[in-house]
């Protein structure tokens, strides 16, 4: 799915208008109803209890409110509509106030009065606003996020800008939830804005497909269409052989608990055959914990030295609990020398943290090596930057020069390829943020490069089930009590979600 900007969706906008014979009003009722639909389904029948409070702008975001207050009116909700004062409203923001009835008006030196809970709706400004808000909006912006009941914002929140940096001390509407026409913007899907955007969801209202797809931009959210087409099916003559042999390379003392579930999501995302070189330490860990894994162990006692790489591996994961002692970089330099040009990685871990110290390496790394840094690690590989648009930048910037695919892990997961596309996961929760979780996507994707899936397919994939088993895994134990392993145990139901249904049993 494309990222647009507020500029492309008005664009898209009209070429849908002309293309499907719709008017304009008939579009924005679209959005409404789906609006109202979305609302329902997440607040239920307690919508029903609820004052609903909607405050509108002057422009189209403002009509979307208007309209959504008169269908939620006809079905018997409680709702009260308040419209800003203006003397040039838009067209359909017109004809939804005449459809409408009452409403109560109000300016922006009014003391707004608002209830003392329910729901309240924002549609002040959506994807049209141009700038970021003036002082004068500092009141209404404060008198909407004091209030004492959940607040969504239709589109976006109101003062957010679609797709770019925004001063930190102007007004911005706080929404707990975000209910976003047709596809994301960029501003809901950057750490900078989180405070903002509790959480949001894509409201499909069937803009011209041609149109969107035509849209240009570097900036993509992959969803589950996006990913299951990769899937590959598994041919009735296939053999272990057909899936690759998948190596990683990490453990030391006290960290082989990394190992052990990169293993176990290496073997659980179908690679043919794995071998996991360990120190001595892992060798009876190993072996007890993933039987199904080969071991080469080395010859260092608590830490890796030696690197021994003498499988025919079609993959090659590293770093993981690896530590950065002085004979495992000695051992990790030489390992990345030898390397063969065509090889498949992902490094991870304390081999990133390596590269960062020794950027002589970096010469070394193979075409389309995928680095999977989280934002500490991703600092200390490119360097300080001052803001989340200065980050990306850095990073394509980083990804070009040394020909890598780097993974930015945290909430919506970035990929950033050499060419300077990004693309941002839609799978996953904050449940994941317990140590080990990024030791079981580097399993999945060493696992899925050693099946033969190009780099750039193996990382998108990769986030995308990553992130599934936290879904489901939530579903099951909830954020607070879920472990890296249950997302192990949530793989195969996660690959199954994700296979295309056959018509055949
Ligand atoms: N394809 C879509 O996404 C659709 C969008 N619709 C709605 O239309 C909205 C966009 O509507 P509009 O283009 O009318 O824009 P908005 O309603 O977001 O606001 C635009 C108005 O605010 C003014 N404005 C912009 N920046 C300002 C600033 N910094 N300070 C003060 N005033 C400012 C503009 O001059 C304009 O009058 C979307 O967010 C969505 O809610 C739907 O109605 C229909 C389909
Ligand atoms: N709030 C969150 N929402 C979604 N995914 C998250 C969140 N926090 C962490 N994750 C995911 O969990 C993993 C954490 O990996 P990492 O930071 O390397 O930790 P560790 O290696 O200790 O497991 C990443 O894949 C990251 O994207
Ligand atoms: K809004």
């Amino acid at each position: 799915m494309k990222i647009l900007n507020g500029a492309q969706l008005q664009l898209i906008d009209q070429l849908t208008i002309q293309r499907q014979g719709i008017s304009s009003w008939e579009l924005m009722e679209r959005a409404a109803l789906k609006a109202v639909e979305a609302m329902e389904s997440d607040f239920g029948e307690g919508l029903q209890e609820l004052p609903i409070v909607i405050i509108c702008g002057k422009g189209n975001n403002g009509g979307d409110g208007l309209a959504i207050g008169r269908i939620l009116g006809e079905q018997g909700y409680n709702v009260e509509v308040k419209l800003l004062h203006s003397e040039n409203y838009s067209p359909d923001n017109l004809i939804n106030q005449q459809k409408l009835g009452a409403k109560e008006m109000f300016t922006l030196d009014d003391d707004l009065k608002l209830p003392a809970s329910g729901l309240l709706i924002d549609c002040l400004f959506g994807s049209g606003l141009h700038s970021e808000l003036g002082i004068s909006w500092v009141n209404i912006i404060r008198r909407i996020n004091g209030f004492g009941g959940p607040v969504v914002s239709i589109d976006m929140p109101s003062g957010l800008l679609t797709d770019r940096l925004i001063d930190s001390g102007a007004p911005m509407v706080h929404a707990d939830k975000v209910y976003t026409f047709q596809v994301p913007k960029l501003n809901l899907l950057l750490p900078a804005y989180g405070y903002a955007v509790g959480g949001f969801t894509v409201l499909d209202i069937g803009l011209d497909t041609q149109a969107l797809d035509e849209a240009e931009g570097a900036y993509h959210y992959t969803v589950a269409e996006d990913v299951a087409g990769l899937l590959r099916p598994r041919s009735r003559f296939s053999h272990k052989g057909t899936f690759g042999h998948a190596c990683l390379i990490g453990g030391s003392e006290g960290k082989m608990g990394a190992v052990v579930m990169s293993a176990r999501a290496s073997l659980r995302s179908g690679c043919g055959l794995l071998t996991a070189v360990v120190p001595q330490i892992g060798h009876p860990i190993l072996q007890s914990t993933v039987p199904e894994a080969m071991l080469s162990v080395d010859s260092g006692k608590l830490q890796l030295e030696e690197f021994s790489n003498n499988g025919n591996f079609q993959a090659f994961g590293v770093g993981i609990g690896m530590g950065k002692g002085e004979s495992t970089v000695r051992g990790f330099s030489k390992w990345m020398q030898d390397l063969k040009s065509q090889a498949r990685i992902i490094l991870d871990a304390d081999a990133l943290n390596i590269l960062s110290e020794h950027a002589d390496l970096l010469k070394f790394l193979p075409r389309q090596t995928i680095l999977t840094p989280h934002p500490k690690e991703l600092q200390r590989l490119i360097g300080e930057w001052s803001d989340d648009y200065e980050k990306i930048e850095m990073a394509k910037t980083f990804a070009r020069a040394h020909g890598v695919i780097l993974l930015i892990k945290g909430a919506h997961t970035a990929i950033i390829d050499e060419d300077g596309s990004c693309y941002f996961n839609s799978t996953g929760n904050p449940g994941m943020a317990t140590g080990g979780s990024g030791d079981v996507l580097t399993g999945i994707i060493c696992s899925l490069l050693a099946q033969g899936y190009v780099p750039l397919e193996a990382a998108k994939l990769g986030v995308f089930i990553h992130g599934l088993t936290a879904d489901l895994a939530k579903e099951k134990f909830g954020e607070i009590s879920m472990l890296p392993t249950d997302l192990i145990d949530f793989l195969p139901m996660a690959f199954e979600k994700l296979k295309p249904r056959s018509y055949l049993a």
